[in-house]
């Protein structure tokens, strides 16, 4: 995300905060905000007696297309010149995070998809626009290989989403491997290969089904669930050949 404070500091890990508008239902009940943004900075005020500095603070009815812009947006810029970046929803139940993120079973309409598809819209969107320049300037197209992985962190261990005896059994084959050079990775989780935004929406409902289905069988999802959606972009700029 780029720097929003102007102190020339852009730091790896920034905290947003999005304050969903009040449910018909809480409305209803005659529920009041308790939570207020300050008009010309990045605070939240709670009850009026708090207040807490984040990032970025998004009111009741900023639109999905300003929180992409913002947080989003400049990531998946990172993602295809090689960086790594992940997008984390925090928060109590019915706060917002699956809205925000439109990781839910089924997209609703475009004007409030989440950020996970308009991720997956500006990447292909990128991707064509660069093989279309590399035409223009008649030289080699660059090749894109994007991979989908979909697991589930439950009670400290990882299953497979697309795996649908990992889920249902709660049999774990993922191996968290502590790696000098790359980190900490997990190994043995099933990926696929996708060339569109409509296969990766695919296999989002895929995955979120099949964790809809066992939270079905547990009665509800557990706050000790967290899914974790990824994309992995490999990218291998064209050769282009000396005159
Ligand atoms: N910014 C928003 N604008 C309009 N409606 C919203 C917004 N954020 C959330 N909602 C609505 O509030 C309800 C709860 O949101 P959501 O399901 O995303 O919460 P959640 O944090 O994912 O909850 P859980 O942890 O229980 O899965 C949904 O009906 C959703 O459509």
């Amino acid at each position: 995300m780029p720097d929003p404070t102007g102190t020339g500091e852009d730091e790896n890990v920034q905290v947003a905060v999005r304050v969903r508008p009040l449910s018909a239902d809480e409305l209803t009940k005659g529920c009041k905000p308790v939570v207020h943004k300050s008009p010309d900075a990045p605070h939240i005020s709670l009850r009026d007696h708090h207040q807490f500095t984040f990032d970025q603070v998004f009111p009741p009815h900023t639109h999905q297309s300003d929180v992409f812009t913002e947080c989003v947006k400049p990531l998946v810029d990172g993602v295809v010149n090689g960086r790594n970046a992940t997008v984390l929803a925090y928060g109590q139940t019915g706060s917002g995070k699956t809205y925000t993120m439109g990781t839910g079973y089924g997209q609703g309409t475009l004007e409030n998809q989440g950020m996970l598809p308009r991720a997956t819209r500006y990447l292909f969107d990128y991707i064509a626009r660069a093989k279309n320049d590399a035409l223009l300037q008649g030289i080699p197209e660059p090749e894109f290989r994007i991979e989908v992985s979909f697991i589930e962190l439950y009670n400290n261990s990882f299953y497979d989403l697309f795996d649908a005896s990992s889920v249902d059994k709660k049999k774990s084959k993922i191996k968290v491997v502590g790696d000098a050079s790359r980190g900490v990775t997990v190994q043995g989780v099933v990926q696929f290969a996708v060339s569109s935004p409509s296969e990766i929406m695919a296999l989002l409902d895929r995955g979120s089904l099949a964790r809809v289905t066992e939270s079905t069988n547990m009665n509800q999802f557990s706050s000790r669930s967290h899914a974790i959606f990824s994309l992995e972009v490999s990218h291998r700029r064209a050769v282009v050949p000396e005159v």
